[in-house]
């Protein structure tokens, strides 16, 4: 395609010797970076090594995935090499009752990553898409078995518009990002992972210490806003959003009571105008 701004040289492969050398490091949260060519999802392959008795820290990243999944039972689907998808194993420290902030945290870290290595706006919509504007970017996907918690991230980086899934995404590349290099960002989403968790776990899940909830919330878009949220079961409620409980549940205020919500769908009835 003569006329296309993108070319294969936006999409070099990722070296695993690189990454392993770059972030693999006694003490620290990663134990080891595995790149695979092609898998169904890393989610999965790494619930395979949690039940071989893999250790914290282990990282699959895959350049594609034929079967990967999403939130509520979607599947997550990205052209080879255009996307970053790969997931982490952590066996968290903090009781059970803080844990459901983790999921929060990777989204945050995330987005700290990809505001500070590609310098894009990036916002979350609750409880871990990343947005720009109300442009899904990339999602986040926790899955617990037994006491390790596996976290997915896909993360659109150089995928063209004619091969967006849907027309409510949008990638790096077409947001004008400064950086559309997998490697850099993927090294800033990791060591931002290492700072939050290290944080988290250090504060034994303490939101407020470790102040997770305040940097979540300096970027939620979703906190203040009117939303619509579509719960499991196809029920709907409509309020304000107004907060994030100790365990990383959304509370809606809606006709004078108030609602925790573990899981759903939210759509920003007003957003934010940036
Ligand atoms: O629905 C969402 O927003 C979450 C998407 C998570 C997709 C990632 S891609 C890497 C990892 N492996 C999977 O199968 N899913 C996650």
């Amino acid at each position: 395609m003569l006329d296309s701004p993108f070319t294969d040289l936006d999409r070099p492969p990722l070296s695993q010797a690189a990454l392993t050398r770059a972030l693999v490091r006694p003490g620290g949260l990663w134990s080891g970076i595995s790149v695979v060519t092609r898998t169904g999802s890393t989610n999965a392959d790494l619930a395979h090594a949690v039940r071989d008795g893999a250790r914290q820290g282990a990282v699959v990243v895959a350049e594609s995935q034929f079967a990967g999944r999403g939130r509520l039972g979607r599947v997550w689907s990205a052209p080879a090499r255009s996307s970053l998808t790969f997931s982490v194993l952590l066996r968290p420290d903090p009781p059970l009752s803080e844990q459901g902030w983790l999921p929060l945290l990777i989204g945050l870290a995330v987005a700290s990553a990809v505001r500070k290595v590609a310098e894009v706006d990036v916002r979350l919509k609750w409880p871990n898409d990343l947005l720009i504007g109300e442009r899904k970017l990339a999602g986040v996907l926790a899955e617990r078995i037994d006491s390790a918690v596996i976290v997915g991230v896909g993360l659109n980086v150089s995928v063209r518009p004619e091969e967006l899934p849907v027309e409510t995404a949008t990638s790096l590349a077409i947001e004008e990002a400064v950086c559309v290099d997998r490697d850099p960002i993927l090294r800033g989403v990791l060591r931002e992972i290492e700072t939050h968790y290290r944080e988290w776990s250090e504060a034994n899940g303490d939101v407020e210490a470790c102040g997770l909830r305040a940097a979540y919330l300096a970027v939620s878009a979703t906190v203040g806003q009117e939303v619509r949220v579509e719960l499991p079961g196809e029920r709907v409620l409509t309020g304000t959003a107004t907060g994030v409980d100790r365990a990383g549940r959304l509370v809606v205020s809606s006709r004078g009571e108030e609602h925790t919500l573990s899981a759903g769908d939210v759509v920003h009835v007003r957003p934010h105008s940036s």
